[in-house]
């Protein structure tokens, strides 16, 4: 049977640490009509709860306390190196929620064994979803029923797209893939401006220039059904200056730097969960 999709209208969600990523989703849960007097945010830096206040109507408290039993939802959205503190010290607040941790490489046990939970879902989500635009891997424990699946599917819908893996071990690779993936964009983005400034264009213009092609490929490749290679390969004319682009790429060895440079990420992925995991 099909199940409806969840509304998150009348749902109330903690937020424990209130910085880049946590902001990406409450503006986003904003966005799609949630009332912020429904969001509480945890969150020790006095400016960042007052830019929290101001521009989302959130509640604000500076650390965890009784004020937060009840809530249906509770984002972990700390650094993987302190999350173990943080979690140990917020649990007994936080009785009967489901949890949502997108906190790199922090694997799922060691979240049960700090919150004495099973309801915890991973999500690895990416900046992009400050605009909407976000990619999500998803990974929920066994103890995760289809209901609060549907919830967190509607959470983090307001950010845009998602994607639920099987083995929680491939979040590494989604971390490596798109939870960094925004920066690696960004590295290109600053390569194409130095380049074409050096060749004589405006910085904004190249920057322009640079972006529009960005965001036209990705469009052609997700609408298109061949894959990348063959849409590379209508770019590039025998001879031409495509051609001789790709050539010097490959010469430099930048295919296989960058792949190298993604196990990196995944490796440390999984470097976090160890480090800083129970
Ligand atoms: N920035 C990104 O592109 C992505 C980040 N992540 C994950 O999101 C998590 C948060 O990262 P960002 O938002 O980028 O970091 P951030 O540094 O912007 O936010 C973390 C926030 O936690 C607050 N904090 C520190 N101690 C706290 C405590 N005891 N209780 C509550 N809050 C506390 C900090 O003041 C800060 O505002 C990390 O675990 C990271 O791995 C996941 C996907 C993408
Ligand atoms: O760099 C990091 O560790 C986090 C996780 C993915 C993006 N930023």
């Amino acid at each position: 049977m099909k199940q409806e999709p969840t509304s998150i209208a009348s749902t109330r969600i903690a937020f424990i640490g209130g910085g880049n990523m946590a902001s990406a989703i409450i503006g986003g849960l904003i966005q799609q009509g949630l009332d912020g007097s429904r969001i509480a945010v945890v969150e020790p830096l006095a400016e960042q709860r007052e830019r929290l206040e101001s521009r989302y109507g959130v509640t604000t408290l500076e650390a965890a306390g009784p004020e937060l039993q009840g809530f249906d939802l509770v984002v972990w959205a700390v650094k993987p190196q302190i999350i173990k503190q943080v979690a140990t010290d917020c649990a007994q607040h936080l009785a009967g929620a489901l949890h949502l941790s997108v906190a790199a490489g922090i694997r799922s046990d060691s979240l049960a064994a700090w919150l004495g939970s099973e309801r915890i879902v991973r999500a690895m989500p990416n900046t992009p979803a400050l605009v909407g635009q976000g990619m999500t891997g998803l990974y929920a424990r066994t103890a995760v029923v289809a209901a609060d699946r549907g919830l967190i599917e509607a959470v983090i819908g307001t950010t845009g797209q998602y994607l639920w893996v099987e083995r929680e071990a491939d979040l590494d690779a989604v971390t490596a893939l798109s939870g960094s993936g925004p920066a690696y964009v960004f590295y290109f983005l600053e390569a194409m401006r130095q380049a074409g400034t050096e060749m004589g264009l405006s910085a904004e213009t190249a920057t322009r220039l640079a972006i529009g092609t960005f965001a036209g490929a990705a469009r052609l490749a997700q609408d298109a059904s061949e894959p990348p290679e063959v849409l590379r390969e209508r770019v590039t004319s025998k001879g031409g200056t495509t051609y001789a682009a790709l050539c010097s790429l490959e010469d430099s060895g930048v295919k296989a730097s960058f792949v190298k440079a993604l196990h990196a990420a995944s490796q440390r992925a999984k470097e976090l969960g160890d480090e800083f995991g129970a």
